[in-house]
């Protein structure tokens, strides 16, 4: 019964939602409907996928996950009540804003941002990308994947691997240098088996997220979106690559919110309660060069 299925969207604060406009519309191939003050971002027969609120800050606000139904999403908030966590039940007005029969709230001991949904009550309408992106790959396995910064890092973990029950994927202790600390990365994945929703990454991040990926449903659309960062200016984080863990090939770039989207394409699926923990000895099997992003 307790089972997230996948991360269903996410929430960013914006200063200047036209600047995500334009972000959303012509570098990510996404559609940008006005929704109050802010922004609907479609991906997919969705309403949204990203909701653009503003504010006064640019940064990545909440993570929205999606439970099965109803009986799942309360047993999840008894767990997590019963673990010691503080969850707020949402409002009515909340649950409309987000297109969900129930919700609720909490943060994480890292102070990351949660909602936990069940059911869809929005639209389903055709998605028809304003640049001729073909599609993200959505569906059950969600709107991609989120990283978000963890410290303290095994009080987050456990909230996600033992008390949410989130399955681990992939271990990676992260060396950023001869002599620096090891970072661990954790990679988690939920019911639908998308290789990871969730990756916890033992690093502060001022803007509330590392990174989040979207992945399209066909390679030339990553190539192309390459050849828009460029002609656009767009900064870009890493360069082209495949990681080693869950075979995407995708390219990081920086966005309005001030935290990165990983665009991507082909990421391996596993399947939850046969999935052997892997632990990754590297980033990446070709390319992703992360210095590129620090000049
Ligand atoms: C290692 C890895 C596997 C699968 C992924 O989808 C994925 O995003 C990553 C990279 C995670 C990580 C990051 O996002 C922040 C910057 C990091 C720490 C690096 O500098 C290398 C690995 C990067
Ligand atoms: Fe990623």
């Amino acid at each position: 019964m307790l089972k997230i299925e996948a991360l269903a969207y996410i929430v960013v604060e914006a200063t200047d939602p036209a600047k995500w406009q334009a972000f959303a519309e012509q570098m990510l191939g996404m559609q940008a409907l006005a929704a109050g003050d802010g922004l609907s971002l479609k991906m997919d027969e969705r309403d949204f996928r990203v909701s653009i609120v503003r504010g006064d800050a640019d940064r990545y606000l909440a993570s929205g996950w999606q439970l099965a139904d109803r009986a799942a999403f309360d047993a999840t908030v008894a767990a997590l009540r019963k673990a010691g966590v503080d969850v707020t039940d949402g409002a009515a007005e909340l649950a409309a804003a987000r297109r969900a029969a129930a919700i609720a709230s909490f943060t994480d001991p890292a102070g990351n941002r949660h909602e936990l949904v069940c059911g869809y009550t929005g639209g389903k309408t055709p998605f028809v990308s304003p640049i001729g992106v073909q599609g993200f790959k959505t569906g059950a396995q969600g709107m991609g994947h989120t990283v978000l910064p963890a410290i303290p890092f095994e009080p987050t973990l456990q909230l996600f691997h033992e008390t949410l029950g989130m399955g681990l994927s992939d271990i990676f202790n992260f060396k950023p240098g001869p002599d620096a600390p090891n970072i661990r990365i954790y990679f988690l994945h939920a019911a639908a088996g998308r290789h990871h929703s969730l990756a916890l990454a033992e690093m502060p991040n001022p803007a509330g997220c590392v990174h989040v990926m979207v992945e399209v449903n066909q390679l030339t659309d990553v190539g192309k979106a390459y050849d828009r960062l460029r002609a656009q200016g767009v900064k870009l984080m890493a360069t082209l690559g495949e990681h080693e863990n869950d075979r995407m090939t995708s390219f990081y770039m920086m966005t309005p919110g001030n935290f990165a989207i990983e665009y991507g394409y082909g990421g391996i699926s596993v399947e939850p309660g046969v999935w052997q923990t892997t632990q990754t000895q590297q980033v990446s099997i070709w390319g992703h060069d992360f210095s590129v992003g620090f000049q």
